[in-house]
């Protein structure tokens, strides 16, 4: 990263306060509570993981953090206000996000996706933009540099020009991580990071992610990949059943006869992956 466009970065008086914050966070569908009375705490500069079987209510949950979905009851304050219920500004409040599903613009290339994340950062009017004036050239051109930088910086310094559906899937991955990191965001969350990826593309993925942690954000992962969560993050929350079974630091979680009991019984697929973070993929 180049020292003219600086990316955020927590001081130390900030680093260690509170970015995230969930208080009670229900989400109802029709009669089904999928998040039941969640409370969530994230501080800045930290990692940390969201696990749970499948449908316990994870990406419900990531959905009610980013603004996705106003929740049924409870509130979610980021950095100091509660979050309003839409993407669009939620993003510009400092939050990023990537998808489980893979969300790229694949007929466009690898700079242009994370430039148009970048979009959100300018301040060019719509007159200028038609004119292509002074401010929007400068802006365009800033915009590029930055998007390389932050294609330079998940690894990907030569995909510039290939569309994204081009890519290798773990690199689409990675590009995703670029775009949203466009945002300029103090917190990224990121759901199923290393879904699809083998275990050299999850190492790359883990040391991405300590680099983004190492800017001074604050990382929220959604990971079935045992082994790759407690590795990673410095505390862990489990949910089962739209509820908080447990949140404590990875050791604290895997040797919770609960969260065992949590995975096994959700039957053969889950019970693959020892909670103990084994050798195996994702659950
Ligand atoms: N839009 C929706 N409408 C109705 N029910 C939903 C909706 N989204 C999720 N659900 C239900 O809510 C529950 C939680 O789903 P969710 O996808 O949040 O779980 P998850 O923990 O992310 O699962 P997985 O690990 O399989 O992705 C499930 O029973 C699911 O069927």
């Amino acid at each position: 990263m180049s020292a003219s466009h600086p990316v955020p970065d927590a001081t130390a008086a900030e680093a260690g306060s509170t970015i995230l914050s969930a208080e009670n966070v229900t989400m109802r569908f029709g009669g089904l509570t999928a998040v039941d009375s969640v409370n969530f705490r994230v501080a800045r500069g930290e990692i940390m993981g969201l696990i749970g079987p499948n449908g316990a209510g994870k990406t419900t949950f990531f959905n009610c953090l980013t603004g996705m979905y106003l929740p049924t009851a409870g509130q979610v304050v980021f950095d100091g206000a509660v979050l309003p219920p839409k993407p669009r500004k939620v993003v510009r409040a400092g939050m990023a996000r990537t998808f489980q599903n893979i969300r790229l613009f694949g007929n466009m290339t690898a700079l242009e996706n994370v430039m148009v994340g970048r979009y959100c950062r300018t301040t060019a009017g719509p007159f200028t933009s038609i004119i292509r004036g002074p401010k929007f050239r400068r802006e365009e051109a800033a915009v590029r540099a930055r998007a390389q930088e932050l294609l330079d910086f998940v690894g990907l310094p030569n995909a510039t020009e290939i569309l994204a559906r081009n890519l290798p899937y773990g690199d689409q991955r990675r590009l995703e991580i670029a775009r949203a990191l466009a945002t300029d965001p103090k917190l990224i969350l990121l759901d199923e990071p290393t879904a699809g990826m083998n275990p050299q593309e999850t190492r790359q993925a883990e040391e991405l992610i300590f680099k983004i942690r190492d800017l001074g954000l604050a990382v929220v992962v959604i990971e079935h990949d045992m082994r790759f969560i407690f590795n990673l993050c410095d505390r862990v929350l489990c949910l089962v059943q739209g509820r908080a079974l447990i949140e404590g630091t990875p050791t604290e979680v895997q040797s919770d006869p609960r969260v065992i009991e949590a995975y096994i019984g959700t039957g053969p697929e889950a019970s693959d992956e020892p909670v103990d973070g084994g050798e195996g993929g994702e659950s």
